[in-house]
């Protein structure tokens, strides 16, 4: 009986295993903007554009991964977005359970970390209950760590970080003489994370929107007028290949 060989087919395609590019950024930072005029050029209610929006965060999650970029932080939700109607905030604020209850079994599959940045212990009880499991679940995982920024800003967060220097500098050899900018980014809500290698907008905004401020010093910015519900795959690609082109300065020549 002849043995049958087994059809070798082009497994980088079948399997899940990252598409080996060159100088992909380490870490890419999000901001998600869009969803409202997406859903207003449609005649639908704002949070039509958030829910399209979420759809969007799985397919860029996976192509993230697919291209072996380690951190991905998203702009999920400002220290400015409180001001919006109570009715659009409440929405909001249930989307993460929404996201989790459908994704997070992938997300687990995956080797997805899920960690949050931002004032959290002001969200509402209900979002925090289900972050908290996913962030439970997922703890373990050395994948692509999945960042949230979630009641954010940049301007809070820094002030935040000056009043707890000044408190520490009380108990402590934590001096003015020896603050450099190390011991600095230590009180940033982004202490554990590399800083962000390329930064993405959405909607055609050319602003930082009070996101990363410190972080993104030496960060590539890339912009796009693609409002993030038709945000996809082949954009995200498109970044990341003008990415690799651009010639990285540390403000050196
Ligand atoms: C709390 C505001 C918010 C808004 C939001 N939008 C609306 C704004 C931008 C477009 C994306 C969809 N998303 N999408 C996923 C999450 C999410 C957050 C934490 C988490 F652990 C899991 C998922 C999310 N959170």
């Amino acid at each position: 009986m002849s043995m049958k060989l087994p059809f070798f087919k082009n497994k980088s395609k079948e399997t899940n295993e990252p598409e080996a590019l060159e100088n992909v950024p380490n870490h890419v930072a999000i901001i998600m903007d869009g969803n409202g005029r997406w859903a207003k050029k449609r005649g639908l209610p704002r949070i039509a554009g958030h829910k399209e929006g979420m759809d969007v965060v799985k397919e860029i999650v996976k192509a993230a991964r697919n291209y072996n970029v380690k951190i991905l932080t998203l702009y999920a939700f400002s220290t400015e977005n409180w001001k919006r109607p109570k009715s659009e905030v409440e929405f909001l604020m249930k989307l993460p359970k929404e996201f989790l209850h459908i994704y997070l079994p992938e997300l687990m599959e995956n080797n997805v970390k899920i960690n949050t940045i931002g004032n959290y212990d002001e969200l509402p009880a209900h979002t925090k209950e289900a972050i908290d499991y996913a962030k439970e679940k997922t703890q373990d995982n050395d994948g692509l760590l999945l960042n949230f920024a979630l009641n954010y800003g940049s301007r809070f967060e820094i002030i935040r970080a000056i009043r707890q220097i000044m408190t520490d500098m009380e108990g402590s050899d934590l001096s003015i003489d020896n603050l450099d900018e190390k011991i600095f980014s230590e009180y940033l809500y982004t202490k554990d994370l590399t800083d962000p290698d390329l930064l993405i907008r959405t909607s055609g905004e050319q602003r930082l929107s009070n996101f990363l401020l410190w972080q993104v010093a030496y960060s590539e910015f890339w912009f796009t007028d693609v409002l993030w519900p038709d945000f996809n795959k082949e954009i995200f690609k498109e970044a990341l290949d003008d990415y690799q082109k651009r010639k990285r300065r540390y403000g050196g020549i």
